[in-house]
């Protein structure tokens, strides 16, 4: 029994990852999946999809490493957050694709809600505030849109579940229904103070309770493995969002210390222990984890779009590989007065504004590739320094460091800007799968075979990035920032 197995289903892959019980990587399985956009602003996964390329990168996992099952203590899952699934209980068959964490789509029902005066009580009971981002109001426009739903739902027929959920409920063979804190708290559903679904949020969003699952610890039993999956079953013994996992994984386990994950989008969170701090800039208030069921919490800034500006490059044919952005951009001094507000997907924090478009401005007849490249990379830097901002001064918790992981993490010069927007060391870890890491340390815990100081063991320091610009030229370009992202906001409302 010497490994921990992790999954970790993100937007854009499904990876799995096999450690040792010290937190050393032993093998990786990966599995890329589609991403469907129906329309502009519509994001969906295909359920089947989502499981299938996370069965396959867990089997390629431990067949690269020639582990067997029997020899695997416990399975830690962790997610991309607030993706809403719904299936049903007698065949387990998804009732609809999967409604995905950017989709804009229920824009219109936050308004409405938000035009009643209910921000305020979301935002008590929830921590989170009325954006299409969270799970409540797309499973919301599923019960109203997917015809039958409802009545299936209030007969206990149909299950709602995010990511998590749904791959319990696969990899248990339907034997168990269940969430945990971290993932029920993006839902606008959940009460962070009692940890439990909050009956007058259901009744105003219209969620019959018999659809929900259970919420269990994060480091909870949630059942065994089906033994024809792997060759023999594995407990599952460790389940949280990704974002909180890598916070986990960082070893940011007392209240002020945090991180930044950059992969699709950017999140940065901040530990602030046994505090609830709710916000008022535009952050959200979170569960970190619980613990044998004590909760620890955190706050969030939630940036949407941050290795997606580079794909979107990609996309575009400015590059040919996400990992060319780094050079191209090396290749100028600067951005050359260009701006681009990557707000693809509406902005997150501090701006919740889900009628953002990406913008570019700034433009002249002297602006090449590499200052588009620089100006990408720069607008994700700026979104997360104004996020650090408004963290530092809401928790009264400066972070002295902040330290980073996710594909975007890989790059260099992205860091350097990243340190100097924020006047800020940035630390990057020598495993920067902290995702992963965070969720089979959580599984070790869950089986008792690990405390959290094992956690703080098994992270080291790789690389760290010290701020160089100086303070006058920092505060020109967040000034110029400041103007281009009032360009972008409100930019699709009229459509
Ligand atoms: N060298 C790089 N520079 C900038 N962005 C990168 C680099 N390598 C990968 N990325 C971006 O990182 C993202 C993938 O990160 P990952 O952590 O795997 O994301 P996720 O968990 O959201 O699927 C992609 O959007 C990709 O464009
Ligand atoms: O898939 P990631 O790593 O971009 O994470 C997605 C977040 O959990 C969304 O809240």
């Amino acid at each position: 029994m010497r490994y921990l197995l992790a999954l970790d289903q993100g937007t854009t892959s499904s990876r799995a990852i096999l450690f040792t019980l010290q937190g050393e990587v032993v093998a990786v399985g990966r599995r890329a999946f589609r991403q469907l956009y129906p329309r502009p602003g519509l994001v969906e996964h295909d359920p089947w999809e989502i499981w299938e390329s996370q069965l396959l990168a867990a089997q390629e996992a431990l067949k690269a490493a020639g582990v067997g099952a029997e020899e695997v203590l416990a399975l830690g899952l962790t997610n991309q957050r607030e993706t809403t699934l719904v299936w049903d209980r007698a065949t387990g068959r998804p009732l609809y694709n999967a409604i995905v964490w950017q989709d804009r789509r229920t824009a219109p029902l936050c308004e409405a809600f938000k035009e009643k005066g209910l921000e305020p009580l979301f935002r008590e009971r929830t921590g989170l505030l009325l954006d299409p981002y969270f799970s409540g109001t797309k499973l919301l426009w599923l019960l109203e849109n997917v015809p039958g739903l409802r009545a299936q739902a209030e007969r206990g027929e149909a299950l709602f579940g995010t990511v998590d959920t749904w791959l319990i409920w696969s990899l248990t063979g339907g034997k168990v229904h269940a969430t945990d804190p971290t993932n029920a708290s993006r839902t606008l559903l959940f009460r962070l103070d009692r940890l439990e679904w909050d009956g007058e949020l259901l009744d105003l969003l219209k969620v019959p309770r018999a659809m929900l699952p259970e919420v269990r610890p994060s480091d909870g039993d949630f059942g065994e493995t089906l033994p024809e999956l792997f060759g023999a079953s594995i407990p599952i013994r460790g389940v949280l969002g990704d974002q909180q996992a890598a916070l986990f994984g960082q070893a940011a386990l007392l209240a002020g210390e945090g991180k930044c994950t950059y992969g699709t989008g950017a999140f940065l969170l901040l530990n602030t222990g046994e505090r609830a701090i709710p916000s008022r800039k535009g952050l959200l208030t979170t569960v970190a984890w619980s613990l044998g069921g004590k909760a620890t919490y955190a706050l969030e800034g939630s940036v949407f779009v941050a290795g997606a500006a580079v794909g979107w490059l990609k996309e575009v044919g400015l590059i040919a590989e996400s990992r060319e952005v780094e050079a191209l951009a090396r290749s100028v001094e600067d951005a050359g007065g260009v701006y681009l507000v990557p707000a693809f997907t509406g902005l997150g924090a501090p701006y919740w504004d889900p009628y953002a478009r990406g913008a570019i401005l700034g433009l002249t007849r002297g602006t090449t590739r590499a200052h588009l490249a620089r100006a990408a990379l720069e607008g994700v830097a700026f979104l997360v320094a104004d996020v650090a901002e408004a963290m530092a001064e809401e928790a009264g918790l400066p972070l002295e460091e902040l330290r980073v992981d996710g594909g975007m993490a890989e790059n260099d010069l992205f860091l350097q800007i990243q340190a100097d927007l924020l006047g800020r060391a940035v630390a990057r870890p020598r495993v920067t799968e902290t995702t992963a890491l965070g969720a089979a340390l959580m599984a070790g815990v869950g089986a008792g075979a690990l405390d959290p100081e094992g956690v703080r063991r098994a992270w080291s320091l790789e690389a760290r990035f010290l701020p160089q610009m100086p303070e006058d030229r920092r505060q020109a370009l967040r000034r110029g920032w400041q103007r281009a992202v009032g360009r972008a906001l409100g930019f699709a409302r009229e459509t």
